[in-house]
């Protein structure tokens, strides 16, 4: 049986991550693995540090998505690929690349996963994580101070000119092509536990066939 792929969309600070992780981690690495969309942004090495802030990175333009869709594809039929590796704090690829193997589940996570239709067609299932504006924006200025070297104003600045631009024209549409919505992310435990069922369901099938 081909690997199943399922793809868990929502906006910037939904909760993505952590409902990724979850599921990674109870289904155990030797079945599962995951692809992010955010390690396919596009190599900007071209461009100066300052031009490189400018860049909309909430935009489907921000990404190559024709390498993501090929490496999807290879996934998909039993190939593994050599994932770019993308480094926040300086907006830029980095040189290094990580070896993904095909596993039973592959978890695909991103913000425009679902506003991409050759993306839509690969995958198996999907999953919207949502969660409101309030709490996104203040969940991302924790995480981008802490982890992405951002400062206060850098992390508004950036909200208010491309992040919700782009969520309120791209993301949010996109939530109509979900087969499941997951309110509030990763501490929803009755959802994550609902979905790990099922993921349950579809090792158990893999194996019968
Ligand atoms: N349900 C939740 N309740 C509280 N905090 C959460 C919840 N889900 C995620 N978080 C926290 O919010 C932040 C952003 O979550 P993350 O999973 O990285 O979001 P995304 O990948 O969608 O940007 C993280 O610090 C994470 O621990
Ligand atoms: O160089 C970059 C690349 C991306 N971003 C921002 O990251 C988020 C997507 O990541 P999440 O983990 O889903 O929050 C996106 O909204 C971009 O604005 C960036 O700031 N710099």
């Amino acid at each position: 049986m081909k690997p199943i792929l399922i793809g868990i969309c929502g906006g910037s600070g939904s909760g993505k991550s952590t409902v990724t992780e979850q599921l990674l981690k109870n289904t155990g690495d030797a079945r599962c693995t995951v692809i992010r969309q955010d390690n396919y942004y596009k190599d900007q090495s071209h461009l100066s540090p300052e031009e490189r802030v400018k860049t909309n990175y909430d935009h489907p333009f921000a990404f190559d998505n024709d390498l993501f869709i090929e490496h999807l594809m290879a996934l998909k039929s039993g190939k593994s690929v050599d994932m770019p590796e993308y480094d926040f704090s300086v907006h830029n690829r980095k040189k290094e690349t990580i070896r993904l193997e095909p596993k039973d589940i592959i978890l695909i996570e991103g913000i425009l996963l679902f506003s991409e239709p050759r993306v839509l067609d690969l995958l198996d299932m999907k999953i919207f994580v949502d969660t409101d504006s309030d709490v996104r924006i203040l969940r991302r200025i924790k995480r981008d101070m802490k982890e992405r070297a951002r400062s206060l104003d850098s992390v508004i600045d950036q909200y208010m000119a491309t992040v919700r631009p782009a969520h309120l024209q791209f993301v949010e549409p996109s939530k109509r092509y979900a087969d499941i919505i997951v309110p509030e992310g990763g501490h929803n435990k009755v959802a994550v536990d609902l979905i790990q069922t099922k993921l349950n369901h579809i090792l158990a099938e893999i194996e019968k066939a």
